[in-house]
């Protein structure tokens, strides 16, 4: 359904945008309204917020997409919206279901290029309660002058941006200044993360929108849709809140482990890659402006560069709207290089960011539409596997059932050096287990241990119910005392390697049917068979006659789970499966083991994807020197660490 979008590269022209999003809802059946902007864009061309609505007015349960909050972003959701909209027709809602979508609510933004709106301000920070003071930020107030220099270069800027070093070396880096700066200011018109002093127009035109079309609703679901922050070409799914609420309660059970909660305060953290610190989201907004509702605000948060990057060209950007010229060469290309940060000029994080964002749509329509129908069982087409995240009933662990891995109390020394000093751990069948910590802490040799690719100096493993039988060595350790079982039981265990181990003599298919043919014995047809329906599933039906030196890294590392699922593992070992990747190949990777993840595959996985880990696993284990020093779920343990060894660890981190 989705591998192939109908919308292959994204336009980052307004016009064009607004041109393609007409036809698309035109073509669809929908109602179209336009909201002028009072100000013209770079061309003269005037600029409007567009508006369709699909379905009937008066539906109860409502879908809204908004588009191009922060300007320049526009581009993805706006193909987002488009594509959908195309891709649906002939669209066919239950009396009961509206769509609502609202394209490039900050038209300003999308057609200047800039993040923010025609009054520098954020529009992320501008739905606070102006009936109250804005919110303080002296912290800001101190980096204002080391962030808005009007110098591009010369003595200021070289003191502006050594003021900028000393206060990240101060705070550990990027990661702790951050939450500060995109917090959100009142206070400072020309500053970054400005909030405005006001409702700006985008913000009276999107509550305009609310007021006439989503009054009726009492089941809705908005998508509010973004780039720049989290994993390269990762779509996260998120929803922010300020606090509790019962959309988020529907979003765990719509979405389960796929989605990240954001309580944001002030002093508020997240390895989201967004402001947890911040106010004034349009997700705040999209509750107040329907109080009677259940509302589930979710944002789609697709990960461009590292965020000091991301950061780097927006403060740019501001110098140049302050004190530049947009048309010299400088300003060209300070705008290029804040285009390419928010949507790079990459086919494949395109069509991946779009493709999994319609699977999110679908999701979340079937889950409207399931409502009306008093339809408790959610069934939604399942896109193709390598964009496909948003699944029928997300899996969790089978509890009651007999534990699909279980190892007790290993010990491993290297010569004189002691790595694991009794670690103990199970998984449920179809329960995710991550392994955190600092290098050196002894993650990977546990994996390794499991599967006897290390053997442990102590302890017990038991696979699907079968215990490695041990036996004593001369030394006091011990050793496998029976090597077919070892084979046996590593038959049912799979891992995926950190360097895929694929076999560079063999195609991609080869390398799949090798170990089902030899070891499991199968006829070679079924083998076939089933490892082209498992590169059907990871995305790669076209590279079965490929070698492995033909693909990328991020393919070969989809290929390596296509031969790891081959063998119907017991349980999924992974040993950090994207870190020897570009940056630019990680999100594909994390897509398909998601994807893994939701169709209920046990696994057990060693990661410095903190993010990630949250979202897929349903426990963590944080390791610390060879031990575990503190685990339990996800939600608990990131928001709430025990010790402070993870508390640095966390800090260090996200
Ligand atoms: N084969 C080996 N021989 C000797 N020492 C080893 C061997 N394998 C691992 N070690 C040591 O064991 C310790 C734990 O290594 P391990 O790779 O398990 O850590 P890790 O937590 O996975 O780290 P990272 O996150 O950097 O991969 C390290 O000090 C490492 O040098």
């Amino acid at each position: 359904m989705h591998q192939m979008p109908p919308v292959t590269a994204y336009s980052v022209d307004y016009t064009t945008l607004r041109a393609r999003f007409i036809a698309a809802a035109q073509k669809a059946g929908a109602e179209l309204h336009e909201f002028r902007h009072p100000l013209n864009g770079p061309r003269g061309e005037p600029l409007f917020t567009d508006v369709a609505f699909l379905g009937r007015r008066d539906a109860s349960r409502l879908m809204v997409l908004i588009s191009g909050t922060h300007g320049v972003e526009g581009p993805y959701g706006s193909a987002c919206q488009s594509a959908w909209l195309a891709e649906s027709c002939p669209w066919s809602l239950p009396d009961d279901t509206a769509i609502l979508i609202v394209h490039l609510i900050n038209p300003w933004g999308m057609a200047w290029s800039r993040r923010v709106n025609e009054d520098n301000v954020d529009l992320n920070r501008n739905f606070i309660d102006w009936r109250a003071d804005p919110p303080k930020n002296a912290r800001y107030a101190e980096l204002h002058p080391a962030l808005v220099c009007h110098e591009w270069e010369g003595p200021g800027r070289n003191r502006a941006d050594e003021a900028l070093a000393a206060a990240m070396k101060a705070n550990g880096g990027y990661a702790g200044i951050a939450p500060v700066i995109e917090a959100g200011q009142y206070d400072f018109p020309d500053g970054l993360f400005y909030g405005g002093s006001g409702p700006v127009w985008s913000n009276r035109t999107l509550n305009d929108i609310l007021a006439t079309f989503a009054q009726q609703a009492s089941d809705v679901v908005v998508f509010d849709l973004h780039t720049g922050a989290g994993p390269y070409g990762y779509p996260a799914l998120l929803s922010v809140a300020e606090n509790d609420h019962s959309g988020l309660a529907w979003g765990k059970d719509v979405f389960g482990p796929a989605l990240s909660v954001v309580v944001t305060g002030e002093t508020a953290t997240t390895d989201t890659g967004i402001a947890a610190t911040a106010t004034g989201y349009v997700s705040a907004a999209v509750r107040k402006a329907m109080p009677k509702a259940r509302v589930l605000p979710l944002v789609i948060e697709c990960g461009t560069l590292e965020g000091k990057v991301v950061s780097d060209a927006v403060q740019a950007d501001n110098w140049l709207h302050l004190f530049g010229k947009v048309d010299s060469p400088l300003g060209q290309k300070i705008k290029a290089t804040l285009q390419s940060a928010f949507i790079p000029e990459d086919l494949n994080w395109q069509r991946t960011c779009l493709g999994a964002s319609l699977g999110y749509f679908d999701r979340a329509l079937a889950e409207l539409k399931a409502l009306g129908d008093g339809v408790t069982t959610r069934v939604v087409a399942s896109a193709p596997a390598a964009v496909a995240v948003a699944q029928a009933v997300p899996a969790g662990p089978k509890t009651g059932e007999r534990p699909a891995v279980e190892v007790y109390d290993i010990h491993k020394r290297f010569g004189p050096l002691s790595v694991l000093n009794g670690v103990s751990v199970s998984a449920q069948p179809g329960e995710v287990v991550s392994m955190i910590g600092s290098s050196g802490s002894g993650k990977s040799t546990f994996l390794r241990c499991i599967n006897l690719l290390e053997q442990p100096n102590d302890g017990r493993i038991v696979v699907d119910g079968e215990e490695i039988k041990m036996k004593k060595t001369a030394d006091g350790g011990a050793m496998p005392a029976d090597m077919r079982q070892v084979e046996r039981i590593r038959a049912r265990v799979g891992m995926v390697f950190q360097n895929f181990n694929l076999w560079p003599h063999m195609t991609v298919l080869e390398n799949i049917i090798e170990a089902p043919l030899h070891v499991l014995k199968e006829g070679r047809s079924e083998a076939v068979e089933h490892a082209h329906a498992l590169l059907k599933k990871v995305g790669l039906s076209d590279k079965h006659a490929q070698y492995p030196g033909q693909l990328s890294g991020g393919q070969q590392q989809r290929a390596a789970i296509a031969r790891t699922l081959a063998m119907r593992p017991k349980v999924i070992l992974l040993d950090e499966p994207t870190s020897a990747l570009d940056p630019e190949l990680v999100g594909e990777v994390l897509l398909v083991i998601r994807q893994l993840a939701e169709e209920g595959n046990t696994m057990i996985l060693v990661t410095h994807e903190m993010q990630f880990a949250r979202e897929v696993s349903h426990k963590i284990l944080f390791l610390h020197q060879g031990k575990v020093e503190e685990e339990g779920p996800p939600a608990e343990l990131f928001a709430n660490p025990r010790s402070e060894r993870l508390r640095q660890f966390l800090a260090r981190t996200l």
